[in-house]
This record gives structure tokens, C-alpha cells and sequence, in this order.
């Protein structure tokens, strides 16, 4: 039995993620913390919403998804019933597993993800690091968990800050990138439905170039690039706004946002 704990935007995209992958409605529980969101959930999905401890008490997976802020108080309400045998599977920026560990009882193993929110569309980038009592057992079951829903790579737990910056965080970049390309559309007179149509397609063709060329972006680049063409002329103003030193700060801003959120 797996229980979600925070069924809210991230939680909601698992549960759907679960369900889609064959998990019957049975093998899941919700939780939440107002009356209407448990019964939107149980509507929705046919799952049972219940309290935390209930959860908790009646779960072998317990996946965390509540805000870094919520965290701490969540532990404290769940510690005295998750079962010795659990996996805890923490979903929350900045949360290391100690963290996690030092709130409960015992000895639990916590597996600590990142994932993202194509979740939804069964295309997300999840990445997975054992605290000090999750072992092979552990990583694998999560695996299992996460690969129906997306990709998922085991990195060391030093790097979850970095990965949060760059794939928790990156659709969001891209949906900023697409809104700022019809903008630009729109500057140049395009209707806002075409000009939609036009950077959705192109940002689709070019990630599924990516992914399944094997093709270093680089090369990519620059066989849209023509020797005193459109594309250079373009990109020599993108170098002039220094767009390329903005991503490196911004990714290193969103970094060292993370480190700061288990604090509050
Ligand atoms: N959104 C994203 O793209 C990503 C988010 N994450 C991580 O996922 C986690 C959740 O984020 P997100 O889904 O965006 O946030 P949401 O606010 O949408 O979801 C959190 C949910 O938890 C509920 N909640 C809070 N405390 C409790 C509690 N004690 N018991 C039960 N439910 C509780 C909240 O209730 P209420 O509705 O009343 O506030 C809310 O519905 C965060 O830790 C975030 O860092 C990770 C990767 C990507
Ligand atoms: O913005 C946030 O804090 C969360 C974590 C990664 C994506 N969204």
C-alpha cells in the first residue's frame, strides 16, 4: 500500500502517475489537509482520504509531498505510527534524508526524489538518493514506483540541490522561454494562437531531437545555424543580452534557494 502525504500538485501528478501505470485505487491512499481537497481527490481518482496517522499506520510506502515549510510538522504528527518496515520517499526540495531521518523513530530507510511535473504526461525526469538506512531494496522499489511515470536517474545525495535547480525547477524555464517567444510573435504582428502553435511545435521537434539523436545540442545548433543567416542574427543579440550567463545565475539562484528551504 502506498500513501501520498500532501496530495497537492505534485502528490495529485504521482497519484495519476500510479493509477495510469495499473496500480488499482485500493493499493493508494491520500491524504490532505482541507475537507473539499480530500473530496475533489476521492471523487477523481476513487482513493481513500484519510488522516496522516491513519495513512501512515496502514501504508508500507510513505511518499512525503507536502512544501519543505510543512515538513517538519508533518514528521512530528506521523512519527509514532509508521510502521518499522516502511519506505519513506521524501518529494520536497531541499529536504535532505537526515532531516527526515532525525524527526522519526527508529531506523527508517528514506529514499529522497526529485521529480518534475511531467509527471502528468508520463515524461518526467526523477531523481532518486538513499539516506544512511535505504539500500538496494529501497532504490529499486522506488524505481519501480517512478519509471512508469518518466526517466529516473540514482545520483549522489550532494547533488539534489543542483538536480532541483535543473530538472525540478527546468519545465518551468521552458514554459518562460515559450511565453517570451510568442511575445515576440505577438511584436511581430503573429496572432497569439499561431505564434503558440509555431513555439510549441518547434520546442516539442527540437526536445525530441535531442533526446533521441544522440546529437550533442551544439551540433544541433548548428545545423539550423546558416552562415550569415536569421538564426546568427538571433543569437548574436541573445549573446549581447548575456542570456547564457543569466541561466548559469538563475540555476545557481534556484541551487541555493534549495539549500535554504528546510529551514523555512
Ligand atoms: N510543483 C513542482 O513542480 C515540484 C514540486 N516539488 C516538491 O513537491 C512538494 C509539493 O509541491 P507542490 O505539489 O507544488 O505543492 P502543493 O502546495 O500543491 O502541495 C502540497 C499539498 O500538501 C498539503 N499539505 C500541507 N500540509 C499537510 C499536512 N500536514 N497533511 C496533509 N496535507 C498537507 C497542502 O494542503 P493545502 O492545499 O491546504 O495547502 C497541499 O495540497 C514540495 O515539497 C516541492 O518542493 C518537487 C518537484 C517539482
Ligand atoms: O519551486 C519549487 O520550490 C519547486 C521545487 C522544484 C520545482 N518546484
Amino acid at each position: 500500500m502506498i500513501a501520498i502525504l500532501g496530495t497537492g500538485k505534485m502528490g495529485e501528478a504521482l497519484l495519476s502517475g500510479l493509477l495510469r501505470a495499473g496500480t488499482s485505487p485500493d493499493g493508494v491512499i491520500a491524504t490532505a489537509r482541507r475537507a473539499e481537497r480530500a473530496e475533489a481527490l476521492r471523487e477523481r481518482y476513487g482513493v481513500r482520504v484519510l488522516s496522516n496517522p491513519e495513512a501512515v499506520k496502514n501504508a508500507g510506502t510513505l511518499v512525503l509531498a507536502v512544501k519543505p515549510q510543512d515538513m517538519a510538522a508533518l514528521l512530528t504528527e506521523i512519527a509514532p505510527y509508521v510502521p518499522a518496515d516502511a519506505l519513506v520517499i521524501s518529494a520536497a526540495a531541499g529536504i535532505t534524508t537526515s532531516f527526515v531521518e532525525d524527526r522519526l523513530e527508529g531506523e527508517v530507510p528514506v529514499v529522497r526524489v526529485m521529480s518534475n511535473t511531467p509527471v502528468l504526461v508520463d515524461e518526467a525526469m526523477s531523481v532518486i538518493s538513499a539516506g544512511s538506512h535505504a539500500g538496494e531494496e529501497h532504490l529499486r522499489r522506488t524505481e519501480e514506483m517512478l519509471r512508469p511515470v518518466g526517466k529516473v536517474l540514482r545520483i549522489p545525495e550532494s547533488q539534489q540541490d543542483a538536480a532541483t535547480a535543473l530538472s525540478g525547477s527546468g519545465p518551468a524555464y521552458f514554459f518562460y522561454l515559450v511565453e517570451a517567444m510568442v511575445d515576440a510573435g505577438i511584436l511581430l504582428g503573429m496572432p497569439r494562437a499561431a505564434a503558440l502553435d509555431m513555439v510549441t511545435q518547434s520546442i516539442v521537434g527540437a526536445a525530441i531531437m535531442l533526446r533521441d539523436s544522440g546529437e550533442h545540442p551544439v551540433i544541433l545548433r548548428e545545423a539550423v545555424t546558416s552562415p550569415g543567416g536569421t538564426t546568427i542574427a538571433a543569437i548574436a543579440e541573445l549573446e549581447r543580452h548575456s542570456v547564457r550567463a543569466a541561466f548559469l545565475a538563475a540555476i545557481e539562484a534556484a541551487r541555493d534557494r534549495g539549500r535554504q528551504l528546510a529551514s523555512g
